[in-house]
This record gives C-alpha cells, structure tokens and sequence, in this order.
C-alpha cells in the first residue's frame, strides 16, 4: 500500500468521499439534522445498546475501505486460544456451569492500528473530529479521545473462512464498526442487549446463554458493509457467529476512550496481538508507580 499520499491531517472534516453527508450530516454538527441524527442514536442506544446507521459510507467510500482491509488482512494476528466470556483464568473451584469454567476457541484475529498506513481511509475515519463529535454526543459525553495505544484503538476484525469469535464482552464502554466485506453465510452479529449491569453480573441468565438455552435473549444484527454501528459492548453479551463460506468477514473497529493517554494493559496487548511495544511497557511502568487507574 502506497504511503506517497498526504498523510492524515486531524484537522480536517473532509470526509465527503467517504460518508455520505447528505444522509449524515456529521461535518455540520449542531445542526438540526445533526441533533436529530443524535436524539435518534441515542434512543437506539439506551434501549438495545446498539445502534446502525444504514450505508453511511459512500459506494465509492466503501470500495476503498474494502479495497484496504483486504490489502492488510495478511497482516492480521491469529491465535487460536480457548477463552471464557471474561477472558480470565479457569478457576476449578467454580461450580461446572459457571460461567467462567466455559471456554470457547476464538479464532478470530486482529489487524492493529500500528500496521495500517498513515493515509488510509481507514485512519482518515478514525481521527477525523466529525466522527468524534457523533461518537461523544451519541454516547452523551463532552468529548471522546483516540487511544493512545498504538495497536488498540483502530483495529481490523479479520475472520477467514471457519473463524469465530466467541462471546465477550468489550473492555471499553462504547465502540464504533463498520463491516467492509461480509461473510457469505455466517459471521452474523448476536448479542445481549444489557444483559449484565455495573454491579451485576446476572450470572444465572449468562450461564443459561453462553450454553444455547436461552435463545429469546439473543438478538442477531442484520449489518452491511458501509453500515456504521454503535455498540455498548461492556454490557451487551456478544458474538460474531462461524464465518462459513468463501469470504473473508472484514471489520473495522474503531475505539475511543472518555480520556486522552488511554492504553491497554501489556498481558492482555500480548493476547490479543501477540507483541507488545515500548509505549505499553512504559505506562504500565508508569500506572505501578503512581497506583492511577489506567
Ligand atoms: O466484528 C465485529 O462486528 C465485532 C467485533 C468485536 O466484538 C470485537 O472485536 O470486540
Ligand atoms: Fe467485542
């Protein structure tokens, strides 16, 4: 991929090749159809947990992202690693259908921000301040930051023929995706919507979906390539169903943080992409010092 082009400039809105303005009107918040665009969002958002916003990327908008995540999606991180909805240590003294003693194999993998050029729509999209703006104010806050983790906040969710990814839940409170290329069967996102609440883990309803007893609770997403979608994931039960077929599924995931400096814990960075950098040996360095929550 060539990185002659400009690099990304954070200060421009321009992203009329790449959204379609008309329909969301991101470049011109505050507006009336902004506020609209919002208070509908938002709506979506406390009752589901999840909302989409129908081919928000241009036609041609799409062919690029398209065009880019497969041109990186070799670059992706798999390992095959048998995991439980918490990512946590198996612990024997649990009662068998607790769950934390059920472990899925997730098969998924990851393309990071650090291996996606400078130049890329992709990058465009994630550091533009439009996007920023849409993602706080849906999300009811001042404002949103790009992490500071060089791998975590823009990454490509990549799962060839075969791959899945088990049910989870995020570490962040809020993220922002866009399909670039379904799967041709499969691959669809399922999820929760609320299932488990700040101070309540609602263990029994969990145990009873992660063991394929409580379909009423399991909502599947009808999403396409160019749909943008919000997601509360720390709350909401989630996965992304076997990818069957031929295609590669491709997704980008983008994730902003409530502060500037955020970044990912090291043992979890090694996870789930298999290195870690100087900046994440740092500040934990930094956070074992000052005993601040990351
Ligand atoms: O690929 C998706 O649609 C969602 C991916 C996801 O849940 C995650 O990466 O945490
Ligand atoms: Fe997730």
């Amino acid at each position: 991929m060539s990185t002659a082009l400009k690099f990304a400039d954070a200060g421009t809105t321009d992203l009329a090749d790449l959204v379609d303005l008309q329909r969301y009107p991101i470049d011109d918040p505050e507006s009336e159809p902004w506020r609209a665009l919002v208070k509908q969002v938002r709506e979506h958002l406390d009752k589901d947990g999840c909302a989409v916003l129908p081919e928000f990327i241009t036609a041609d908008g799409l062919k690029q992202l398209r065009a880019e995540t497969n041109a990186l999606a070799d670059k992706a991180f798999f390992q095959r690693r048998e995991c439980n909805i918490y990512n946590s240590e198996p612990d024997a003294s649990l009662p068998e259908h607790d769950p934390r003693q059920i472990f899925f194999e997730r098969s998924s993998g990851f393309v990071t921000r650090d291996t996606i050029p400078a130049d890329t729509a992709l990058q465009r999209l994630y550091v533009s301040p439009g996007l920023k703006q849409l993602v706080a104010a849906c999300n009811q806050l001042p404002e949103v930051y790009e992490y500071a983790d060089p791998f975590a906040g823009l990454v490509v969710n990549t799962m060839p023929p075969e791959a899945y990814q088990p049910w989870h839940y995020d570490s962040n409170e809020f993220i922002t995706t866009i399909m670039t290329q379904a799967a041709d069967t499969g691959g669809e996102f399922q999820y929760c919507p609320g299932i488990r609440t700040p101070g309540n883990e609602n263990l029994s309803e969990v145990s009873e979906v992660i063991r394929d007893r409580l379909p009423s609770r399991i909502k599947t997403l009808t999403l396409n390539p160019g749909d943008l979608q919000m997601f509360r994931g720390r709350y909401s039960l989630h996965q992304v169903s076997r990818v069957q077929g031929q295609q590669t599924r491709l997704t980008a995931v983008m994730a902003y943080a409530k502060h500037p400096g955020v970044i990912g814990p090291v043992e979890r960075t090694r996870q789930l992409y298999g290195r870690v950098s100087e900046a994440h040996l740092l500040a934990e360095r930094h956070q074992s010092k000052d005993g601040l929550i990351r």
